[in-house]
């Protein structure tokens, strides 16, 4: 009946699925602080995060690797800001289980890699119809401390970032161009990202 008809859509809406839970409830969730001895800052506030994910451009319908994600700040801005595929790249054990939380709450989105970039290979981690060569982008190496932002398409680095507190290595705003947004310390030599990671 016309009733039961109406009232679906709304149960559905009920049942819908979880938001991304905030940085700071993964924060208290895992009893997270960052490591001082590891050059962490964290950040917190997502004003702030979405002011510098803008700095790379449109991210729509991008491919964006983050390295470095910490708790996730900047993972949710780079989320929120229309990014098709994100691959997220973090070493420290202690950020695990709030990147796994995330991941479940942005199925097909985002893909979480626990490892380290010196030891991933970053063109395995995108299709191979939007990589190019990473030596091909001229100034494509971040090695600034500061936040820094470099235009470059997708990559299959040789070299790879380095950066003590941010870079962003975004894509330009056509679809599926690729970004590279890192947070992390400073590279040489890329191997394999896992298997677990790729498309
Ligand atoms: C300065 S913190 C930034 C955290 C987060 N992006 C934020 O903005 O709140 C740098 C992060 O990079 C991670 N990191 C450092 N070197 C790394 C590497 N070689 N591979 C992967 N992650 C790395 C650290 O564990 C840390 O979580």
């Amino acid at each position: 009946n016309i009733q039961t008809e109406m009232a679906a859509p709304r149960k559905i809406a009920l049942f819908r699925l979880p938001s991304l839970p905030t940085i700071g409830e993964v924060i208290k969730l895992y009893k997270l602080r960052a490591e001082k001895q590891l050059s962490q800052n964290v950040l917190l506030d997502m004003r702030l995060t979405d002011k510098i994910v803008c700095q790379a451009g449109s991210l729509r319908d991008a491919h964006v690797c983050e390295v470095g994600p910490g708790p996730g700040g900047l993972t949710h801005s780079i989320l929120n800001a229309g990014a098709v595929d994100l691959l997220v790249v973090e070493k420290d054990n202690r950020f695990i289980h709030g990147l796994n939380l995330l991941t479940e709450a942005a199925p097909r989105k985002l893909r979480f890699v626990h490892g380290d970039i010196l030891t991933s290979r970053m063109d395995r981690g995108f299709p191979k119809v939007i990589t190019k060569a990473w030596e091909d982008e001229p100034g494509q190496v971040a090695t600034s401390s500061a936040p820094s932002v470099l235009r470059t398409d997708i990559f299959s680095p040789a070299a790879c970032v380095s950066c003590g507190g941010g870079a962003l290595h975004p894509s330009g705003s056509a679809p599926n161009q690729a970004a590279l947004l890192a947070g992390g310390e400073s590279s040489q030599e890329c191997l394999p990202v896992p298997e677990e990671a790729l498309p």
